[in-house]
C-alpha cells in the first residue's frame, strides 16, 4: 500500500453550494458544485468500467463495494456515477465534464489504471474537487516491449507474412525485410517508455538519438543516446518511435510538413497516442513512399472505423492498443491504481495524484500542525474583513530558518485558501481545487519566504497572512500599511495566534477567539472573564498585548463555546473596551 498520511481536511469534500459572500467581488459570486462529503453510509462504492487485473479488484473489495460494469454508454455511466465515490477506468472510458456534473458532487476520485490521462477531463475534475490518480509505472516495460515488438515485426513483415502463409501462400520474395543493426532510431519523447525502448534498441545494435526538451542529458548519456533537436531527429532517422504524451504541442506533430522533412523510406512506430500523428497525412506519406512502413498500436479514434485506410494499408502493422496488455502489467496497474484510489478515499494524499501536488510523507508529517495553523489564520483574517474592494490580494509570509528550497509550502497555501474562502462562501476547498477556486474568485495569493537566522529544526517559525485593500471590522487588526494582518506560530505542537495588526497576543487556536481593544488598565481580564463565566462560556486562554503601559491593548480570549449576542454585547459595553470582534475558527 502506498504510504501516505491522513489529512482528511485537505481532501475534505463538499456538496452543491452557493457563494453569497459580500466580501468577495460581486462578479465572482456564482454557483459552484464540488464533491459530496460521503457515500450513503458504510462502505464507499467504486465503479470499474474496464477490465482490471483481479489482484486490484480483490484489494478494492476489502474496502469498498465494487461495481464492475463494462461497456457502459455515456448515458449509463452518467446515471451510475451519481451513486459512486470513485471510478476506475483504462483508456476506453471517456470521463468528460458531463460525468463530473452527473456525479452531483459524490465522485471523489478517478483512478486511471495506466499512464495516459487524456481520456479524463482534468480541468473539470479539478474544478469539481475530484482527485485524479493514475498508475504511471507498472506498464512501462510492457509498452516498451510492445514498441520493440512492433519495430522488429514491421522491419521483417511478420504480420503480413503470417497472414499470407495462413492464406495458403508461400511468398518469400515479397517479404524481404530490412535490418535494424547500424540503423538510426529516433525516439521522440525520452520519458519512462521512450528510455526503455532506447535501451533495448541499443541492445539490438541501433544508433539511437532522441528528442525531448525536458529530458535530463545525463539520463540519455547513461544509455548511450544522443539528445538532438526535433529537426535533426526526424530528418536523420531510419526509424522513428513515438513516446510522447498527447498534448496541445504534440497533437498531429507528425504531419505533411514534418513527413516532408524525413528521410525517404523512414519507418514509424507509434505506441504512444494516435493523435500525435495526422493520420490523413500519414496515409499520403505512405502512398508517396516517404514513409515505407508504419506500425501502429494507437489511433486517433479508438476503436478505428471498420474500413480505416491505415489499418487496411499493406505497409501498416496494426495492433488494437495492446501496449500495456501483458498479464504482468495489468496485475501491476490494477494494484497500483487500487492502492491509490483506496488511499484517496481515506483522505490520504496519493503519490500518483495527477491534479494535486504530490507531497512526500515526511513533509506531510512535519507540516501537519502548520497546515492547521495556515487554515486558521486564513479563517481569522477573512472574518476580520468588513468591506473594501473585496478579498483579492492576499499575501502569505513563511518565516523559516530553512533554505527556501527546503520547505514545500504548497499544502500551506492550499489551507490558507481553504481558510479564507470557506467561512464566507460555503464552498468546500481541498488541495485539488484550492488554486482553481482562488483564481476563479479573483483572489490573488502571493507567497513570500522570510529566511531567519537560527536552527532550522522547526520547518517554520511563523506564518503571516495579510489581506490588502479591505476595511476591517476590527481596526486594530490593520498593519502600518493598512492591511489586515494576523500572524501565528506552532507552540509545542499547538497552532497559536501571536499577532493581530500591530499587537502581540498569545492564544491557542482551538475553539473560537474574541478580540477586544481596550485602554490598558488593571482588572480588564477579570471583568471579561466574569461575564463569560456567568454565561457558562469556557475560557481556554487569555492574553493581552499592549503598545505601552496605560496605552491601548488588544486582549485575545479563546473560548470553547460561542457566546450569545447578549454576552458579547455585555463585553462591548465595558467602558474601557473600544472595539471587539468574535471570530469562529
Ligand atoms: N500503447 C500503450 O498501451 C501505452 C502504454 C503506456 C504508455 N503509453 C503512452 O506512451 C506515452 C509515453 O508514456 P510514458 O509513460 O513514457 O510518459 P512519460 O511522461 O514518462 O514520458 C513522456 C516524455 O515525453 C516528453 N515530451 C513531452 N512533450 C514533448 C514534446 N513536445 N517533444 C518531445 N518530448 C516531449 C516528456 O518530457 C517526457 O519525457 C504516453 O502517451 C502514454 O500514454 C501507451
Ligand atoms: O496510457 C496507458 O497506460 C496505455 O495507453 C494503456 O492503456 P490501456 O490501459 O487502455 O491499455
Amino acid at each position: 500500500m502506498a504510504t501516505s498520511l491522513n489529512l482528511s481536511s485537505i481532501f475534505s469534500s463538499s456538496r452543491l453550494v452557493t457563494t453569497p459572500s459580500s466580501v468577495f467581488p460581486t462578479r465572482q459570486r456564482r454557483r459552484i458544485i464540488l464533491v459530496t462529503s460521503s457515500s450513503s453510509g458504510g462502505k464507499p462504492t467504486i465503479l470499474v468500467t474496464e477490465k482490471l487485473g483481479q489482484a486490484g479488484i480483490d484489494l478494492l473489495k476489502k474496502y469498498a463495494n465494487v461495481d464492475c460494469s463494462y461497456d457502459l454508454s455515456l448515458e449509463e455511466l452518467c446515471t451510475k456515477i451519481s451513486l459512486c465515490d470513485a471510478l476506475i477506468v483504462r483508456s476506453g472510458t471517456k470521463v468528460g465534464r458531463d460525468v463530473f456534473e452527473s456525479s452531483r458532487g459524490r465522485l471523489k476520485v478517478v483512478g486511471r489504471a495506466g499512464v495516459g490521462i487524456d481520456n479524463v477531463d482534468l480541468a473539470a475534475a479539478t474544478e469539481y474537487g475530484c482527485l485524479v490518480v493514475n498508475a504511471p509505472t507498472a506498464n512501462t516495460v510492457a509498452a516498451a516491449e510492445h514498441g520493440i515488438a512492433l519495430l522488429t515485426a514491421m522491419a521483417r513483415n511478420i504480420a503480413q507474412a503470417d497472414a499470407s502463409i495462413k492464406a495458403g501462400k508461400w511468398t518469400r520474395n515479397k517479404y524481404v525485410g530490412v535490418s535494424l543493426v547500424g540503423k538510426t532510431l529516433a525516439v521522440l519523447g525520452f520519458g519512462k517508455v521512450g528510455s526503455e525502448v532506447a535501451r533495448r534498441a541499443r541492445g539490438l545494435g541501433m544508433h539511437v538519438i532522441t528528442h525531448d526538451p525536458y529530458a535530463p542529458a545525463d539520463r540519455a548519456r547513461a544509455i548511450g543516446v544522443e539528445l538532438v533537436s526535433f529537426e535533426v531527429a526526424i530528418s536523420t532517422a531510419d526509424f522513428i518511435s513515438l513516446h510522447l504524451p498527447l498534448t496541445a504541442a504534440t497533437s498531429k506533430m507528425m504531419n505533411d510538413v514534418t513527413f516532408a522533412m524525413m528521410k525517404k523510406g523512414v519507418r514509424i512506430v507509434n505506441v504512444a497516442r494516435g493523435g500525435v500523428i495526422d493520420e490523413e497525412a500519414l496515409l499520403r506519406a505512405l502512398d508517396s513512399g516517404i514513409v515505407a512502413q508504419a506500425a501502429l498500436d494507437v489511433f486517433t479514434v479508438e476503436p478505428p472505423v471498420k474500413d480505416n485506410k491505415l489499418v487496411l494499408h499493406e505497409s501498416v502493422t496494426a495492433t488494437p492498443h495492446l501496449g500495456a496488455s501483458t498479464m504482468e502489467a495489468q496485475e501491476g496497474v490494477a494494484i497500483e491504481v487500487a492502492e491509490a484510489v483506496i488511499g484517496a478515499l481515506r483522505g490520504e494524499l496519493a503519490a500518483t495524484a495527477v491534479n494535486a501536488p504530490m507531497v512526500p510523507l515526511e513533509v506531510l508529517r512535519e507540516l501537519k500542525p502548520y497546515v492547521v495553523l495556515a487554515e486558521k489564520l486564513g479563517r481569522l483574517a477573512v472574518q476580520l474583513v468588513t468591506g473594501g474592494s473585496g478579498v483579492n490580494a492576499v499575501k502569505v509570509t513563511y518565516a523559516s530558518s530553512r533554505a527556501p528550497d527546503d520547505l514545500d509550502t504548497r499544502l500551506l497555501r492550499a489551507m490558507v485558501i481553504k481558510g479564507l474562502i470557506e467561512p464566507i462562501s460555503s464552498v468546500f476547498i481541498n488541495l485539488v481545487n484550492s488554486d482553481y477556486i482562488a483564481k476563479q474568485r479573483g483572489v490573488k495569493i502571493s507567497e513570500e519566504r522570510m529566511v531567519l537566522d537560527g536552527s532550522p529544526e522547526n520547518p517554520i517559525e511563523y506564518i503571516t497572512v495579510r489581506i490588502a485593500n479591505v476595511e476591517s471590522r476590527f481596526a486594530s487588526a490593520l498593519s502600518e500599511s493598512g492591511e489586515i494582518k494576523v500572524e501565528g506560530r506552532v507552540k509545542q505542537g499547538v497552532p497559536s495566534l501571536t499577532k493581530v495588526g500591530l499587537f502581540g497576543v498569545d492564544v491557542s487556536l482551538e475553539g473560537s477567539v474574541i478580540l477586544c481593544r481596550q485602554v490598558d488598565q488593571p482588572g480588564m481580564i477579570g471583568k471579561v472573564a466574569s461575564i463569560l463565566g456567568d454565561e457558562n462560556v469556557n475560557v481556554s486562554f487569555m492574553s493581552v498585548g499592549r503598545i505601552a503601559p496605560g496605552k491601548q491593548a488588544v486582549m485575545a480570549i479563546g473560548v470553547d463555546e460561542q457566546p450569545s449576542k447578549e454576552t458579547l454585547k455585555k463585553i462591548g459595553d465595558i467602558p474601557a473596551i473600544e472595539e471587539f470582534v468574535f471570530l469562529k475558527l
